[in-house]
């Protein structure tokens, strides 16, 4: 009796006090390269809203000043800090936890994934080779396209450098997945929150295998 009274004033005090009994959440750093872009800004919110990262890192070539102020504002926990150019490159990888890559160009009506290899594998080389340097555990995820081509590209850059660790680097196809289901529930009439269509292979063209003899409902 003593001690459940003890106990309930303590909770009322740290209700009052303002402070939560929830334990501290781990520190978190992530960085976007490429984050002033039509993925990279949106993505970049995403990770602002993420209880779980403390440290946001934005990185592109250009504008990413202005994209991290606004980024900035929100107020959850996450510091939001903008690198641009070159030389903050090495700066906005310290220290990272997860490296999440949307930089290069998109494909225009008529391209496919494939067509962008050339200007792409270059660029994903070129921040690679930064990651291996800079924050060689990080685990990277791959948005760049041909994914298919990039995330082979990324794996010889770590192998090089003496970092590569399979475990640790992700192409980015969950697109595929959101898609299957949406599609699959349009198609059979069934609710999209409660359809899983598991999907293998690549990010392109018939690389993209959705299974659906193996979807289940719920
Ligand atoms: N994997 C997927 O599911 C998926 C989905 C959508 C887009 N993509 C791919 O993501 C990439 C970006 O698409 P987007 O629509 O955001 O294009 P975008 O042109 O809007 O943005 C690309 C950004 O990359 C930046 N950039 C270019 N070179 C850079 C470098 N060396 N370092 C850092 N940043 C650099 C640009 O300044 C720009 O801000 C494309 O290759 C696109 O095909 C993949
Ligand atoms: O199609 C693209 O080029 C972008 C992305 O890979 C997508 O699947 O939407």
């Amino acid at each position: 009796m003593r001690m459940s009274l003890l106990r309930s004033a303590s909770q009322h005090l740290r209700r009052r006090r303002g402070y939560s009994s929830t334990p501290a959440q781990p520190e978190r750093k992530v960085a976007i390269l490429g984050a002033a872009g039509g993925i990279g800004q949106p993505l970049a919110l995403l990770m602002k809203l993420n209880p779980l990262v403390s440290s946001l890192s934005l990185y592109d070539i250009a504008a990413t000043p202005g994209v991290a102020a606004d980024v900035s504002h929100i107020n959850t926990r996450a510091l939001v800090k903008g690198f641009v150019g070159d030389d903050q490159l090495g700066e906005a990888l310290e220290g990272a936890d997860l490296v999440i890559i949307p930089a290069g160009v998109p494909r225009k009506p008529g391209m496919t994934r494939d067509d962008l290899f050339k200007i792409n594998a270059g660029i994903v080389k070129g921040l690679c080779t930064a990651i291996a340097t800079h924050c060689p555990n990080a685990l990277v995820n791959m948005i760049s396209n041909p994914v298919n081509s990039t995330v082979p590209i990324a794996a010889e850059v770590f192998k090089k450098a003496g970092t590569y660790d399979e475990k640790k680097l992700f192409g980015v196809t969950t697109l595929d997945v959101v898609r299957a289901k949406t599609f699959y529930a349009g198609k059979a009439n069934v609710p999209v929150t409660g359809v899983n269509v598991p999907v293998v292979g690549g990010h392109a063209g018939i690389t993209i295998l959705p299974l659906f003899s193996q979807v289940n409902t719920y």
